[in-house]
């Protein structure tokens, strides 16, 4: 299976890096980067270095296409990926809540989009609980001040980091609304939403908390079928936005795929 990547921040070097170690059946085909040099360097690492090819033309390389750039390119990546009938896997799932087009991909093509477990993980009780009617759903996401550093929704809400003495609420509302003001936090509540019982019915807390050291997602769903309970507690990886569990589901996914 040819694998080709989009990104190679955090999760994309972590995967990149891992299949070039060896993957029995994989291999790392090609990559698209926004900055060349500065790629290059560090794809001469690798043993096996993969082309260094354009956005759209990683669906002529990969039978799977893993995107790790971010919301804004998904798009430009998705088209070709989809048109082609290859395999699309999305770490920026919130793109496809956010984005009206992207939800049109998402309805159309979703037996070819995979949406990695991430840093979360548990979204096959989840869709299983979707089969039958789902009441509630509910994220409550605990996140360390450099995590959020940058977001948009803190200056929309006006939360001054500096100030944080101790865990603080920052928001409170829908999956959809949470992924307008923090696009780059809150893929698990679009993973979750996509999963479960859509944006609009995912009911999504974000805290704050100045001592944290890990990523803290906790959800529990109640459905006809039971209650799910669960929590993670998610290191960092290389970037404090990302815990280091969401290079790994990709790396689990391409395995069972
Ligand atoms: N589903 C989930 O549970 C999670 C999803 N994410 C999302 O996954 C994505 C990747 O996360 P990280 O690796 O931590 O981010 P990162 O910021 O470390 O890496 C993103 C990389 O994409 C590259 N990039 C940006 N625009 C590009 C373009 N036009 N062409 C090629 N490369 C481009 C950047 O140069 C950077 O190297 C983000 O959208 C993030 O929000 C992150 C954590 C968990
Ligand atoms: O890595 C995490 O803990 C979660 C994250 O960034 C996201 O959902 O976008």
């Amino acid at each position: 299976m040819n694998v080709a990547i989009a990104g190679l921040g955090a999760i994309g070097w972590a995967v990149a890096h891992a299949i070039d170690k060896g993957m029995p059946g994989i291999t790392l085909s090609a990559v698209a980067v926004r900055d060349p040099d500065a790629a290059a360097e560090r794809l001469r690492m690798l043993a096996h270095p993969p082309a260094c090819v354009a956005l759209a033309s990683l669906a002529d390389y990969g039978d799977v296409v893993v995107e790790c750039a971010g919301a804004h390119v998904l798009r430009e990546i998705a088209d070709p990926v989809l048109e082609s009938g290859r395999q699309l896997v999305a770490m920026s799932a919130g793109g496809f809540v956010s984005s009206p087009a992207l939800a049109l991909l998402w309805q159309r093509y979703r037996s070819q989009i995979h949406i990695p477990s991430g840093a979360l993980g548990g979204l096959d009780a989840v869709a299983a609980m979707a089969e039958g009617h789902i009441d509630t759903v509910r994220l409550v996401s605990t996140k360390p001040a450099a995590a959020l550093r940058g977001a948009p929704g803190l200056t929309q809400l006006g939360i001054d980091l500096q100030s944080l003495t101790g865990p603080t609420q920052v928001f409170g509302g829908t999956a959809a609304q949470a992924l307008e003001l923090f696009p780059d936090n809150l893929n698990v509540a679009a993973a979750l939403a996509l999963a479960g019982a859509g944006a609009h019915r995912t009911m999504v807390e974000l805290w704050l908390d100045p001592h944290a050291r890990t990523n803290r997602h906790e959800v529990e769903v109640q459905a006809d079928s039971g209650r799910l309970r669960f929590s993670m507690d998610a290191m960092p990886s290389s970037n404090p936005r990302t815990s280091s569990l969401a290079a790994q589901s990709v790396l689990a996914l391409l395995r069972r795929l």
